[in-house]
């Protein structure tokens, strides 16, 4: 926290979380200099010291200054922080590029998947500029941008392929109201972010259906094993979910009333349509965005994410809210945890984009049998690869797995006996239908829920005396 006005910054975008972190970094004594598209905005934050588009009872500090000329605002700078939405970072970043200097580190504040790539912004970053991703880092973490513009106490992580970067950053805006931590798992941070959005859009949903906490909590848990897996997947550290960009910002987005993700939720959950829930939310809501691309990752990557399956088939108005909760509630039952995947070896099952050089080995799943002998799973993704299961129907399927019962992979899962290809379809209650969900053709009952722990082996046999 010692002052270092030598430290500069340039933030980019004057909106709601450029804003609050231009103002952390200037707190925390670095110099800084916001870039705005629009001159009254600049105008107003140079003369009264207030942003009058997202924090006109605000006061800035003195030494913040802005411009919309983004080679004044480059030159010099230690660091430029981008915060746009992430589906227009790469025309920006491509205007930006030829003012940003050799030694400048790129700090992304963005918590989107590029649609139709499938990019993270670091990936955008290095790919639109040629920075190497020791000069790219993100800053991602449980930070409802009003709450830090009040003064509350709030943390986050900083991720960078360079620890250095990261810690230099780190200094630049840790201030007695906002800590800093920093990480190497840029992936992690970055996916937590993003994915969180979606959650808190299915979270938002369920609370404007009227649903309770134990729903809210429900889809909160398994959104973050959901989040956790593709993570996983695609070479992030599972405890990085566990953390501020994980679990933390989870937590924030999907209790606040603040987030611009959970209340386009909730709109939805209340029966708006998407138009009209668009309609109503004016500032950035990147999960509607990301959403499908995320799901595309997924399915990359062979990963189950029922909940981001239902919030796409919903943003797409593909299904009903009824139909939604109950392709959820429907799926399949299984464990609620398998081993995590072991070092991942041979070669990735598919993969979107060439290599990328931060991600080069750990795009790959690999098959690894559960414990629970019944439950083989491919690399702890706990979906139902290894029971191909020659799923029927196209579009609703593909986007829901699990919508439709497939009979044979049920008897699999199971152990028991199964005939090939036998598939039955249930019907879809709607989620406040009090009638029971219909039991599958087993007159036994159903497989027993049961925890599974990491390398626990079969008990052994005792050994009978001859
Ligand atoms: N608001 C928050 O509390 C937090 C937001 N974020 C992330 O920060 C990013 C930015 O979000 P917010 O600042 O909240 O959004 P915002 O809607 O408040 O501001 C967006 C800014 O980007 C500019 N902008 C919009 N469209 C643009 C375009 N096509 N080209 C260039 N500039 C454009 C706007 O003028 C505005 O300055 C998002 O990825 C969001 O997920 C992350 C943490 C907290
Ligand atoms: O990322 C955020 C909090 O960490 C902000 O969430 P929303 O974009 O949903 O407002």
């Amino acid at each position: 926290m010692t002052p270092h006005r030598s430290t500069r910054a340039a933030v980019f975008s004057a909106g709601s979380w450029g804003t609050a972190v231009a103002k952390i970094l200037a707190d925390a004594g670095t110099s800084v200099i916001v870039h705005a598209r629009r001159d009254e905005i600049a105008d107003a934050i140079n003369t009264t010291h207030r942003n009058p588009g997202y924090f006109p009872d605000i006061e800035l500090p003195a030494s913040l200054t802005a411009t919309t000329d983004p080679a004044a605002a480059l030159a010099g700078a230690d660091f430029l922080v981008l915060s746009i939405p992430a589906q227009s970072l790469r025309g920006n970043l491509a205007a930006w590029a030829p003012h940003i200097g050799t030694d400048t580190v790129i700090v992304s504040l963005m918590k989107g998947v590029e649609q139709g790539s499938h990019l993270r912004a670091s990936q955008i970053i290095t790919e639109v500029t040629g920075v190497g991703a020791e000069r790219v880092a993100v800053l991602s973490g449980p930070n409802l941008a009003r709450e830090i513009m009040d003064g509350q106490p709030a943390a986050a992580t900083i991720a960078c392929a360079d620890e250095g970067a990261a810690h230099r950053f780190q200094k630049a805006c840790h201030t007695g109201y906002f800590r800093p931590y920093t990480s190497t798992d840029v992936t992690g941070c970055e996916l937590g972010g993003a994915v969180k959005n979606v959650i808190a859009l299915a979270v938002g949903i369920a609370s404007g259906m009227g649903l309770g906490h134990n729903a809210q909590a429900m889809l909160i848990t398994r959104g973050l094993a959901e989040t956790t897996r593709l993570g996983v997947a695609m070479g992030a550290d599972p405890l990085t979910f566990a953390g501020l960009a994980g679990l933390g910002d989870l937590v924030a987005t999907c209790s606040s009333p603040l987030s611009r993700n959970r209340t386009f939720g909730t709109h939805l959950g209340k029966g708006l349509s998407v138009q009209e829930a668009t309609a109503a939310t004016r500032q950035t809501t990147e999960g509607v965005k990301s959403a499908e691309a995320i799901l595309a990752l997924a399915r990359a990557h062979d990963v189950e994410m029922p909940i981001t399956g239902v919030v796409s088939a919903l943003l797409n108005e593909k299904v009903t809210l009824g139909e939604a909760a109950a392709a959820l509630m429907q799926r399949p039952p299984k464990p609620e945890r398998c081993p995590p995947a072991p070092r991942p070896r041979g070669p990735p099952l598919r993969r979107l984009h060439p290599p990328h050089p931060e991600v080069p080995d750990h795009a790959r799943i690999r098959a690894v049998r559960c414990p629970d002998r019944r439950h083989p799973r491919p690399g702890g993704v706990d979906d139902h690869r290894l029971h191909p299961p020659a799923r029927p129907l196209a579009a609703l399927e593909d986007v829901l797995p699990g919508h439709v019962h497939d009979h044979h992979a049920h008897r699999h899962h199971q152990g028991r006996p199964h005939r090939a290809r036998e598939r039955l379809r249930l019907p879809l209650p709607g989620l406040l239908d009090p009638r029971p969900a219909p039991a599958p053709d087993d007159p036994r009952p159903p497989h027993r829920e049961r925890p599974v722990r990491p390398g626990r082996r079969a008990r052994p046999r005792p050994v009978r005396p001859r």
